[in-house]
């Protein structure tokens, strides 16, 4: 896992990392800028090309004053340096870095409160205005420049943040933030690029290692982690010899309505793909037709009209309930009986959420360590309208705890929140998959994990990651437009089976 740091917590490392390296605080930015100057001239080849940068007066000012002066030494001809000198008070390494530059024959302007703004129109600007050390949203003369940087038609790349723009807690719609096309941020991903707000300001985003002090960091011991490839690996289960279905438990899938039997198919066939030794579907008796000839392989509990089915509850290992499943009289008393009738955790998902948003009573049945697996509405359904995904993710972490439950917020990024307090990012999946279904696959996927022996905190994280894997593997390489769920579905076990090789 990648531990993910608040900003306060990003200036520790870089402080220890300058004790205890040792390293020279002016070194560490050297490092920085090279890493970002690395990156740079490997992407952006024409040396002749406008080059305009930014430059505020603390560190990222300081980096932006370093990069132009590698970037003058690798050759780049139309270098122009801008010092937004806003405020009397700068850094040491910004003094320093800015009386080398001007050594060097790069022009190079200062800004002072009042002054008309240099002219931008084409080339690039490298944005090193703010960085971590944002403490307040815009205002005043930073403000009139970001906003006429964002009208400009240049290419933005901003250095580890674009300026306005915090690194964490809530980002407010209306505050006035750099709109980057490309983000070469330090060492790891700030924790609000993560989360959907990013999106107008955040075209591509690269990380360069700067080598902070790793020990250092995994001591902090951030809630916040994001879960990377190793993790998967390590927690994946080979299958055995001598093991048989048996082995690898019976999910029942509680799903579809005549209109929405295509929910049920595709999470009971996920389910299967994914290594669920038995897989039983409970649909509408109208379905049964589409089931067998859909996926043989599953069996079926069919649901007779406003009759409760007859089942057999304890042999199932696990139960996922919700998808296709509409919210009428007979799917409520169903939804109800499962939780009186199962102990072992369940995945409830789509129209299980949103009864128990409208009948909280049930709460008290939800067996402790259940996966509840919504997208952003029926998150906000479940726990109240939300301003910003901060704030989500401060009352998913209390609700977690509250009910003893694991929380799969999925976005871009899909975020498991666990009853003690920790936040899992997954870090697969692509736009090609936003596609309807693709939430009952996950689904599927997480009740095929659980009946197979993963914990539940298990089964969210390598069900994300598979899930997202899968849909990478189809999209990336093949240049795929959109990728359906039911293709995504087969390409599940060749996923898994690379991830143990
Ligand atoms: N060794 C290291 O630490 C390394 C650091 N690195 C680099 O340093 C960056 C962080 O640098 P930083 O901490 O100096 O802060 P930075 O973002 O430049 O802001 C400067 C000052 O601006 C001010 N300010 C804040 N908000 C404001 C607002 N809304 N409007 C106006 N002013 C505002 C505030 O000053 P104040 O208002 O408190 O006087 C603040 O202190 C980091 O992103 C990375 O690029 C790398 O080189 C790696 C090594
Ligand atoms: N733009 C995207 N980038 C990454 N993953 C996505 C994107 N859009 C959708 N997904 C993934 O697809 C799934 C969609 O779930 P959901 O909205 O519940 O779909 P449905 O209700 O149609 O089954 C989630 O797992 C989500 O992470
Ligand atoms: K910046």
């Amino acid at each position: 896992m990648l531990p993910l740091l608040l900003a306060s917590q990003i200036r520790e490392a870089d402080a220890h990392t300058v004790a205890h390296e040792p390293i020279a605080s002016i070194d560490l930015m050297e490092r920085a800028s090279k890493a970002f100057v690395g990156w740079f001239v490997n992407h952006f080849p024409d040396k002749n090309k406008n080059i305009a940068i930014y430059c505020g007066t603390g560190n990222n000012g300081g980096d932006g004053v370093a990069i132009a002066r590698m970037l003058y030494d690798h050759g780049y001809e139309a270098l122009s340096v801008k010092i937004a000198r806003f405020s009397s008070r700068s850094t040491d390494e910004f003094d320093k870095n800015l009386a080398r530059l001007k050594r060097l024959d790069v022009p190079l302007t200062e800004m002072e409160n009042g002054d008309d703004l240099p002219e931008e129109s084409n080339g690039i600007v490298i944005d090193a205005l703010l960085g971590t050390g944002l403490n307040k949203p815009l205002e005043g003369e930073y403000e009139k420049l970001v906003k006429y940087l964002n009208s400009v038609k240049c290419t933005m790349v901003a250095v580890d943040i674009p300026t306005g723009f915090f690194a964490d807690g809530e980002i407010d719609p209306d505050a006035t933030i750099l709109k980057a096309d490309l983000v070469i941020t330090f060492q790891q991903p700030k924790i609000n690029f993560l989360l959907p707000e990013s999106g107008p300001y955040i075209g591509c985003l690269e990380v360069v290692h700067i080598g902070l002090d790793e020990k250092f960091i995994r001591s902090l011991n951030s809630p916040y982690q994001l879960v990377e490839e190793k993790d998967i690996r390590a927690k994946l289960k080979h299958r055995k010899r001598f093991t048989n279905k048996g082995t690898y438990g019976h999910a029942l899938i509680i799903a579809g309505q005549p209109e929405t039997m295509g929910a049920a198919l595709l999470s009971s066939s996920a389910c299967a793909y994914a290594g669920a030794g038995l897989t039983t579907a409970c649909i509408p008796e109208n379905g049964l037709i589409a089931l067998n000839n859909h996926q043989p392989e599953v069996m079926a509990i069919v649901r007779k009209e406003k009759e409760l089915p007859d089942v057999d509850w304890p042999k199932f290992s696990t139960i996922a309930i919700g998808p296709g499943l509409g919210k009428d009289a007979a799917s409520l008393k169903l939804f109800t009986r499962v939780l009186a009738s199962f102990d072992r955790p369940v995945v409830i998902d789509a129209d299980a959420i949103n009864m128990l948003a409208s009948n909280p009573d049930l709460w008290k049945h939800v067996p402790k360590g259940s996966i509840l697996t919504p997208h952003v509405k029926e998150f906000d359904r479940l726990f109240g309208e939300h301003k910003s995904w901060w704030q989500r993710l401060q009352t998913g972490k209390q609700q977690a705890k509250n009910y003893d439950v694991y929380i799969v917020l999925k976005n871009d990024y899909t975020i498991t929140i666990t009853p003690v307090e920790k936040f899992y990012f997954n870090s697969t999946s692509n736009a090609a998959m936003a596609s309807g279904g693709m939430g009952d696959v996950l689904t599927g996927i997480i009740a095929a994990l659980l009946a197979q022996k993963y914990s539940s905190e298990d089964a969210c994280i390598i069900g994300n990651y598979i899930h997202g894997k899968a849909g990478d593997e189809l999209a990336l390489p093949n240049r795929m437009y959109a990728v359906l769920p039911g293709r995504l579905i087969t390409q599940l076990p060749v996923t898994m089976v690379k991830l143990m090789a």
